[in-house]
């Protein structure tokens, strides 16, 4: 979801690839439609293509700009899955404008640790209907070109204005220096960095992180701290196979090494409205965020209900159990239950012995499979969809990579 790529930006015909003039009128709401409707033609035509599209899209875009290059990783696999995956989550919402744009601002937000600037948006938006229009072949006309014209337009402004914002108000990303590694099993590491300048975040959220070993290859990973008085920021971090980044942090990340990290980002907060008991599911690292939230909630002070369960594959895995433990001991309406794995037993199933569970708020952290097979669960044991949070499945498979 992070391309550093996607919508354009330039003061182009309003029905060619550009950027809308600041005060142009908003497109009546029956052509928003239809634009919608095209657009969901084109994204259903190439979705099987999704590969060719995207490799072809960045073919084009390297030819005819190599100047742009460089904003890019050597490597561009994980690159082209997100530049998909942005465009089909736009293209989801693209009939609800609060999602839509408060989507487009992170992702604005976000591409200033690239160096986007504006300019480069009608190169990229010039590149992407090309590539759209070589293979979305039979849904491909003037009307559906004029279509991608105008969202993309509409698209690009939004983000060029998010990060203008931004930039007046925060850095494009943070240098933050490695101040302990704790090597807690042999491929999982607890490290606390010191940003360079204020850090803030809320417990729950998420940062890209970049190493000096790979320059430009961005992974996402969960504060597993709330936010502390003396800035400190910590990540658990497994050295995942054929992960570049997280092997670099597990294995050769050092005190004193510095590493950049993005703006937080991530919606799964505690609200502290509500008095609701916490439901609280941590699979493996994805414990960190959760920790961060009991942490913060103690912090708060409120005694509300909250339920931790953390699953993992073996005893070895439990790495932090220990905190978790402290803080129950601290705060007695904190029960923290530790699940491994068995052939009979999951997480899943210690859940739904545990209810009922109608009453409170859940959070589930950690592959996309238990997320996924855990708000299906839980919503057949009663609770409510709006009252399950967790982040965007797809970024979770690059979450820890
Ligand atoms: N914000 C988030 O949601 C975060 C997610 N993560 C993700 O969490 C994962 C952690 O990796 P590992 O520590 O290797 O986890 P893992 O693969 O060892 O799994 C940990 C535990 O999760 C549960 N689990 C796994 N798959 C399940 C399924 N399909 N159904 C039910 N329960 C299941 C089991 O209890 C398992 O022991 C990574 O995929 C990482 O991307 C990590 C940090 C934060």
């Amino acid at each position: 979801m992070e391309a550093p790529a996607t919508p354009s930006g330039d003061d182009g015909p309003a029905d060619g690839v550009g950027r809308r003039p600041r005060h142009a009128a908003a497109p009546s709401r029956a052509r928003a439609s239809w634009d919608a409707l095209l657009i969901r033609r084109t994204m259903a035509e190439i979705a099987p293509l999704a590969d060719k599209v995207t490799s072809y899209f960045y073919a084009l875009l390297f030819v005819r700009h190599p100047e742009l290059r460089p904003l890019f990783p050597p490597a561009m696999d994980t690159q082209r899955d997100r530049l998909l995956r942005a465009l089909l989550t736009a293209a989801e919402h693209i009939d609800n404008a609060p999602v839509l744009v408060d989507y487009l601002r992170t992702l604005g937000r976000g591409h200033r640790k690239y160096g986007t600037r504006p300019e480069h948006y009608p190169a990229v938006g010039a590149c992407l209907i090309g590539a759209l229009s070589a293979y979305a072949t039979h849904t491909w006309n003037p009307q559906t070109e004029a279509a991608w014209g105008r969202v993309y337009a509409t698209i690009s402004q939004v983000m060029i204005e998010a990060a203008e914002t931004d930039g007046r108000a925060t850095p494009p990303w943070w240098h933050a220096e490695v101040v302990t590694h704790d090597l807690r099993t042999p491929d999982v590491a607890v490290i606390t960095l010191r940003p360079d300048q204020p850090y803030p975040f809320l417990a729950g959220q998420y940062a890209s992180v970049e190493t000096p070993w790979w320059p430009r290859v961005w992974r996402h990973y969960s504060f597993a701290s709330a936010p502390r008085a003396d800035g400190l920021l910590t990540f658990h971090v497994r050295a995942v196979p054929a992960g570049w980044v997280s092997h670099a942090l597990v294995h050769r990340a050092c005190p004193g090494d510095v590493v950049r990290l993005g703006p937080p980002v991530g919606s799964m907060s505690v609200d502290h409205a509500t008095d609701s008991g916490l439901l609280c599911l941590g699979g493996g690292t994805g414990i960190a965020p959760i920790k961060a939230m009991v942490e913060e909630v103690a912090e708060y002070g409120a005694r509300r209900p909250v339920e931790v369960f953390f699953g993992a594959r073996n005893d070895h895995d439990l790495y932090d159990i220990d905190t978790l433990l402290r803080l129950r001991q601290a705060h007695p309406w904190i029960s923290v239950r530790s699940v491994i794995d068995r052939e009979d037993r999951h997480l899943h199933d210690a859940v739904r012995a545990g209810g009922p569970w109608r009453d409170y708020d859940a959070y589930l952290s950690g592959p996309p499979g238990m997320i996924r097979s855990g708000v299906s669960v839980l919503q057949a044991l009663g609770v409510p969809a709006r009252r399950i949070r967790h982040d965007p499945v797809d970024d979770l498979v690059v979450i820890g990579s």
